[in-house]
């Protein structure tokens, strides 16, 4: 992954941890306190919800050419993170599914190997081994996920041991408890501290959009995550839903594009949850190239969070090479 500007200036950090929270300029000032939080937040631009979903089902009705049809397969399968994220997960599971990883379609050297494996912290060290130098990233969710109702110091133990299991990406949830009750100080520091306990490994922040009520608070939950220091912000946790609706996607891509129009720093985005379908994917990735534009058409800086997407990804591919659908033993269905 590209490296990253952290959002914090360490050389600029006074003893107490409160100078931890200092975003960048031009916003350094607006974490100072809770009622200049609010204000800032709650100062944004509104989203105009009606706008949101007819612009997305405009993008929607895009038909794309077959050559583009395969390169936006690939580029779409080198942007999957894998994952699996069940109570029943096994050490076995974790190993074909990075094995899956590794080489999607075996019978096709020419086929991208996917961006991560995501698993809970505990198997992080399964998936590490088994990803070997493949350049393959472990992701591990992480601060009590899926619903993020533990102590900070829980959480913080949570990240420290996914890190140290071999995880160089960690994907927390944010506090929505905090948030539904206007706590965005709180939210913004534990996010701050999460970032402090990833050391090296890259932080993306879920958001879980299903339970915040409207685009305006999706805007607001984005721009904590920025100004904390996410290395990426993504939708949802898989586990709630709606997850990730084209309208969300629209809206937090508009964050990532404007906060770095702001600040000069580039966030990820990463939409997870009920992506299952190379259209869906697709749809995707012409909202971005349409709303923040190439520089985010990289795994470095797009992710889709899915279990089955690769699947159907495998098999248009194997469709538009043959001119037919494989047998159902071309692609493990998980
Ligand atoms: O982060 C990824 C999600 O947990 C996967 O959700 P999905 O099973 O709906 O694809």
């Amino acid at each position: 992954m590209a490296c990253m500007t952290h959002v914090l200036d360490p050389d600029a950090l006074p003893d107490d941890g409160r100078a931890l929270m200092a975003p960048l300029p031009p916003y350094d000032d607006v974490t100072r306190s809770d009622s200049a939080f609010r204000a800032f937040l709650h100062g944004l631009p509104g989203v105009d919800q009606v706008g949101a979903e007819s612009r997305v089902a405009m993008l929607g009705t895009r038909s794309i050419k077959t050559t583009s049809k395969a390169w936006a397969i690939d580029t779409a399968i080198s942007m999957v993170d894998l994952t699996t994220l069940e109570g029943a997960d096994t050490p076995g599971k974790v190993r074909s599914l990075a094995a899956k990883a590794r080489r999607p379609d075996p019978g096709d050297p020419a086929c991208p190997h996917v961006a991560a494996v995501c698993v809970y912290g505990d198997l992080a060290g399964v998936a590490r081994e088994a990803l070997g130098d493949s350049g393959i990233h472990v992701a591990a969710v992480a601060t009590a996920f899926p619903s993020g109702r533990a102590s900070r110091a829980v959480k913080i133990a949570d990240v420290q041991d996914a890190v140290a299991n071999g995880a160089d990406e960690i994907d927390m949830v944010i506090d929505r408890g905090a948030f539904l009750s206007g706590r965005y100080l709180d939210v913004y520091e534990e996010i701050v501290a999460v970032k402090e306990a990833c050391g090296d490994a890259h932080l993306k922040v879920i958001l879980e959009t299903g339970e915040l009520v409207t685009l305006d608070n999706v805007r607001r939950a984005s721009w904590i995550a920025m100004l904390a220091g996410g290395d990426f912000i993504k939708t949802s946790t898989g586990k709630v839903n709606p997850a990730a609706t084209l309208p969300v996607s629209l809206v937090m891509l508009e964050a990532v594009r404007d906060f770095r129009a702001a600040t000069g720093r580039q966030i990820g985005f990463k939409p997870a949850g009920g992506i299952r379908t190379t259209k869906d994917a697709i749809k995707h990735l012409v909202l971005i190239n349409e709303t923040v534009g190439a520089d985010w058409l990289d795994p470095d800086w797009f992710r889709f969070g899915a279990s089955s997407l690769l699947n159907d990804l495998l098999l248009q591919r194997q469709k538009l090479r043959t001119g037919h659908y494989s047998g159902p033993d071309y692609v493990t269905v998980d």
